[in-house]
């Protein structure tokens, strides 16, 4: 297996899959491929936690590509394309491609899968999701992903790749419901971050949790995706990991804004990706296209833009007209 992107989480996966099978990752600069294969550790994202001995890494994209059986594509989305377009001619035909980012590509409004649809056209295409926070994972704290792919018979055989006695591995043919809950997850995460560093309460944050999912079920059933896909691991349970842990980069955001910080300064602060901020102006676009409300997200990006503060997004919440509530629609 080939990983794409050693940051946290790509490297985390990484470090699952070589106990499977034999793993290269690719690591953007060399210093981070010299640390995983002489200290297995990549300390810039994940600290001091020993990786698997047997994964290796490289700074070589083209050397990568070649070997590939599998290639998973751990780097964010706006890089999806750009680190693609280095190896569309290298990669094996028939290889199966699956995609760990959570965010959309800025300008297409396409999903990761459909970036790399079209960047390795011919080749299986799905994902990897849920509620994966990678610093819990490489620490050997027990988590369930899912491998969403529209061929059962692909996702199968992917299954135990990754899998180990406290990692358990589900698949789902919804790609589409299983991508859009860890994209648009990351957006409620930065409204919970908000709340919590607005102190206001807990009854609120549940209330944002909730009406979050309502609104991540309402785009995701607009846009085609089975609506009981937000209720397991990659809608529901992608929203709660990210919106309660003091580690989630996208809830540390909120966090950061609801202090004061501006939305370069809270980016600079966190020094990785935080995938709601750059996602939340294309989410909007995408509401707008499919005449879905989705308020939380709407304040959330006006925050982010610098239109409005933390405190009147949250006073700006409680103008929306409560309606039925089993009005997901
Ligand atoms: N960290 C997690 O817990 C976690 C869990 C599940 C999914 N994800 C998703 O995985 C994706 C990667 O996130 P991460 O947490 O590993 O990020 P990170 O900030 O830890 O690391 C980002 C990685 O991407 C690389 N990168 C950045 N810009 C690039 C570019 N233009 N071209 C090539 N490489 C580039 C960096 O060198 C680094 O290796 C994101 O979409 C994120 O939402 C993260
Ligand atoms: O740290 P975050 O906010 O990018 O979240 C990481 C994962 O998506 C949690 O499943």
């Amino acid at each position: 297996m080939v990983v794409l992107g050693a940051g946290s989480w790509g490297t985390t996966v990484a470090s699952l899959a070589a106990r499977n099978t034999p793993t290269l990752l690719w690591a953007r600069d060399s210093d981070t491929a010299d640390e995983i294969n002489t200290d297995h550790r990549n300390s810039r994202y994940l600290g001091d936690p020993l990786l698997r001995k047997d994964l290796r890494a490289t700074s070589d994209i083209v050397e990568a590509a070649h070997e590939a059986d599998v290639l998973v594509v751990g780097v964010p989305s706006h890089a999806v394309r750009e680190t693609l377009s280095e190896i569309a001619d290298d990669v094996r035909a028939w290889v199966p491609v699956l995609s760990l980012a959570k965010g959309l590509e800025p300008g297409t409004r396409l999903r990761p899968t459909e970036v790399i649809a079209e960047c390795l056209p011919g080749h299986p295409v799905g994902l990897m999701a849920g509620p994966n926070l990678a610093k819990e994972i490489i620490a050997g704290m027990a988590a369930a992903t899912v491998v969403a792919m529209q061929d059962e018979r692909v996702a199968g055989a992917l299954q135990p790749l990754f899998a180990s006695p406290v990692f358990r591995v589900y698949r789902n043919t919804d790609v589409l419901g299983c991508e859009l809950g860890g994209i648009l997850k990351n957006i409620v995460a930065i409204a919970s971050g908000m709340a919590d560093g607005l102190g206001v309460g807990d009854n609120t944050r549940a209330m944002v949790l909730a009406r979050g999912l309502a609104e991540m079920i309402r785009l995701g059933e607009a846009m085609g995706a089975h609506p009981r896909t937000f209720a397991g691991l990659t809608g529901v349970g992608d929203l709660i990991a990210t919106c309660i842990s003091p580690s989630s980069r996208n809830r540390r955001v909120g966090e950061y804004l609801a202090k004061g910080l501006t939305t370069e300064q809270a980016v600079a602060e966190l020094g990785q990706v935080a995938e709601g901020v750059k996602t939340a102006p294309t989410v909007m676009e995408l509401a707008r296209d499919h005449d879905v409300e989705m308020p939380i997200a709407s304040e959330v990006e006006a925050v982010i833009a610098g239109r409005r503060t933390p405190e009147e997004a949250y006073r700006g919440l409680r103008h929306v007209e409560p309606g039925d509530e089993e009005d997901l629609a």
